[in-house]
């Protein structure tokens, strides 16, 4: 690991590589997040904000800020434990003069805003949340059977340059039928590599799926009417209802599990994908924090105060929909905790359940692949403000441990609804 964080900035493996796939890969946003989860996984007691600050401090050295860290001593905070549904807007008496909505708050670059009244949540985050979502006994029913599954889920392994790393946490992806779950083990790619353990939808989560469905549409609808320019859906978000055909389940066993920040991989639910996430067991912290495009000689984004997080607490039985501008724009994680709640059923576990839209235009066999003959991965620049928002195709083999992948890339085109535009000799949807 020594020699790891030694290592002198990566250079790029891709000796041929064209300068619109230098450009992407030097979005810059994906190195941080990789320093981020080294100086994690050598600090878990640290919290997330501050690595982040430190490795700033220390102008992204990873050996520097590490070693600054050695001589933290985590805070331990008063009230350490999360979950109640505190909120004073109900205690609040409109007075004559008062604003319809609460001033805007601020969000200072290296600070946290925390945030529990779904009022909140939908004022300054892209994401919803609807507290005691599903009946008592339904939650309860859906969280012991997925206890019980988690049993046998296991940690994800992806490849951070030459090292394989696990995330910490474990996971499993469940699907509608048994043909979907062998085309799933055959077809498609997650970080470089098949899923081997992908499971049918049990009993309850088959059940709850159309009550998502009929919540999460209902509040897509709501959102583009109220927050959206001119009441109208964005380009690319697809007008047809989202229908979810998987459930991607994370367990987090303790305090300390946790998952980095990043943005769903848009591959499969194309652009401007909207996401369905019930937590159920212990309540964690769902820090979320809008990426800005940076100034390319300064490096610093314009609003370097809009950079602040906001952290959204999930108890048990709520619902958070992730809205259409959330994986472009914006990255989420859920930070290790430095104590918490147990649950009555869960103990010290936390329970996650993202049900997903997998679009049938989005299928492996439909997109590009590259010289590696690998499905190709659909990424959005986030950094740069050249090119800021523009999607693009590129290798996925690099993330295959012991591959080195090609130098593939290719812009991404997408029609009005989201559905790709097929260049030639690309296959026809079915
Ligand atoms: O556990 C959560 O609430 C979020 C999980 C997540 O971000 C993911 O599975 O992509
Ligand atoms: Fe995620």
């Amino acid at each position: 690991m020594d020699s790891f964080l030694r290592r002198p900035k990566r250079k790029s493996t891709h000796a041929d590589a064209t300068p619109e796939l230098e450009t992407a890969l030097e979005d810059g946003e994906e190195s941080t997040e990789i320093k981020l989860a080294m100086l994690s996984s050598l600090h878990p007691l640290v919290e997330q904000e501050r690595l982040l600050d430190v490795l700033l401090a220390h102008d992204g050295s990873v050996s520097q800020a590490s070693e600054s860290l050695k001589s933290f001593r985590p805070r331990v905070k008063k009230n350490g434990t999360i979950g109640y549904q505190q909120s004073l807007r109900q205690y609040a008496k409109p007075s004559q003069d008062a604003p319809l909505s609460s001033p805007k708050k601020k969000i200072k670059k290296g600070s946290t805003l925390h945030l529990y009244d779904p009022k909140d949540v939908a004022e300054h985050t892209p994401c919803t949340i609807i507290h005691n979502f599903l009946p008592t006994e339904l939650a309860d029913q859906l969280l012991k059977e997925l206890l019980d599954e988690a049993k046998t889920f296991e940690q994800i392994t992806f490849k951070l340059f030459e090292n394989v790393v696990t995330s910490p946490h474990t996971s499993c992806l469940f699907l509608e039928s048994y043909e979907k779950i062998q085309e799933q083990k055959h077809d498609y790619y997650y970080n470089g590599g098949m899923l081997n353990d992908v499971r049918q939808l049990t009993p309850t989560l088959a059940k709850v799926k159309p009550i998502v469905q009929e919540n999460v549409n209902e509040q897509i609808l709501s959102r583009i009417k109220a927050c959206y320019p001119e009441g109208k859906k964005l380009k690319h978000q697809p007008s047809k209802p989202w229908v979810p055909n998987a459930a991607f389940v994370n367990c987090y066993a303790g305090a300390q599990q946790s998952v980095g920040w990043h943005s769903d991989h848009l591959t499969y639910l194309g652009p401007r994908a909207v996401i369905g996430s019930i937590s159920l067991g212990v309540a964690r912290e769902f820090r979320v924090r809008k990426i800005l495009p940076r100034d390319a000689e300064t490096k610093r984004p314009d609003d370097a105060d809009g950079e602040g997080q906001i952290s959204i607490h999930l108890p048990h039985n709520s619902l958070l929909v992730m809205h259409a501008e959330m994986q472009e724009e914006w990255k989420h994680s859920i930070s290790p905790a430095l104590s918490i709640d147990p649950h009555p059923l869960a103990g010290n576990k936390r329970i996650n359940i993202t049900y997903r839209d997998y679009r049938a235009e989005m299928h492996p066999s439909l997109t590009p692949r590259c010289r590696c003959n690998v499905p190709c991965v659909l990424r959005v620049v986030q950094r740069k403000k050249e090119n800021h928002g523009k999607y693009f195709w590129m290798c996925y083999a690099n993330a295959i441990p012991d591959q080195e992948g090609c130098s593939f890339f290719e812009w991404a085109e997408f029609d009005d609804e989201g559905v790709p535009i097929r260049k030639k000799g690309m296959a026809k949807p079915p």
